[in-house]
């Protein structure tokens, strides 16, 4: 199948991050390139930086050296899904509500257009939210909030799509679900970043597997990356430095 890719590819330089002027860095430098229109997962130990990448190819997180995404036909979509999104159970702001909210700069409380809803609604079912349209986010469920995120971020037919672990407090049934969305955001031509932990679902999702550890540890195909794929494997993977990386990985197949 010929994919047009709308994607971007995504270069960086030197990037380096922390957070405060006499902090530790949390990362860095990290050169490298993640390739356009292709789901690429962002894998490492906690604290490892994983976020902070993510946020600094967002241009959420202040940063040093230079991330540049390179459109293949001018800047398109951008969707984010942070790894948790916190709502207080009684604020008045229902699932449509959510959904709304960048629609559009009108205020919420004006009318929709029936189309706008339609579309959400469609969205929504996708996700198996619709009969939630009118709860509020507060009151769902951690695994609901992270449907209904996701939902908003795939509205606007993303390009690129940053996912900080999608998979988290979902059941089964939504796990599958959301593969089977990425899968289907590549065949359109997206690039996604998704940082994971589960091996077998970057098995199956990713075309590409980065190791970060402050630095970045190792990258390759899923082939390459995670030969044997058992959990001792993932711990050994994340303590390689960057300079044994490459040999032990080949050691380890
Ligand atoms: N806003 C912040 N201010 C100060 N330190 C921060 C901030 N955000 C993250 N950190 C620190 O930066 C380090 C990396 O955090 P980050 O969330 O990027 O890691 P991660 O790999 O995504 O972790 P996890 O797998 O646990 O989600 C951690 O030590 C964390 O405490």
């Amino acid at each position: 199948m010929n994919i047009k890719i709308t994607g971007p590819q995504i270069q960086l330089q030197n990037v380096c991050l922390s957070y405060g002027e006499h902090d530790a860095q949390i990362l860095g430098p990290i050169t490298h390139t993640l390739a356009a229109g292709q789901c690429h997962v962002v894998m490492g130990p906690n604290g490892g930086g994983k976020t902070s990448l993510l946020r600094s190819m967002l241009g959420l997180t202040p940063f040093t050296g230079r991330i540049h995404l390179d459109w293949p036909n001018g800047r398109g979509r951008v969707a984010y899904v942070p790894q948790k999104a916190s709502f207080e159970p009684s604020l008045p702001l229902t699932v449509m509500d959510f959904m709304l909210l960048n629609q559009s700069q009108t205020p919420l409380f004006w009318r929709r257009k029936a189309k706008t809803i339609t579309r959400i609604k469609d969205q929504l079912a996708v996700l198996g939210m619709v009969e939630k349209a009118e709860r509020k986010m507060g009151r769902l469920s951690g695994g609901e909030q992270q449907r209904v995120l996701f939902a908003q971020a795939l509205l606007d037919a993303p390009d690129l799509i940053m996912l900080d672990e999608p998979a988290n407090g979902m059941d089964e049934q939504g796990i599958s679900l959301i593969e089977f969305l990425i899968k289907e955001l590549v065949t359109k031509g997206a690039s996604v970043v998704a940082v994971h932990h589960d091996l077998n679902a970057i098995k199956r999702i990713a075309h590409q597997v980065h190791v970060i550890n402050k630095t970045l540890v190792t990258s390759g195909s899923v082939d390459q990356v995670l030969p044997k794929a058992q959990p001792t494997d993932f711990v050994s993977l994340c303590q390689l430095s960057q300079h044994q990386s490459n040999h032990q990985i080949r050691a380890m197949a």
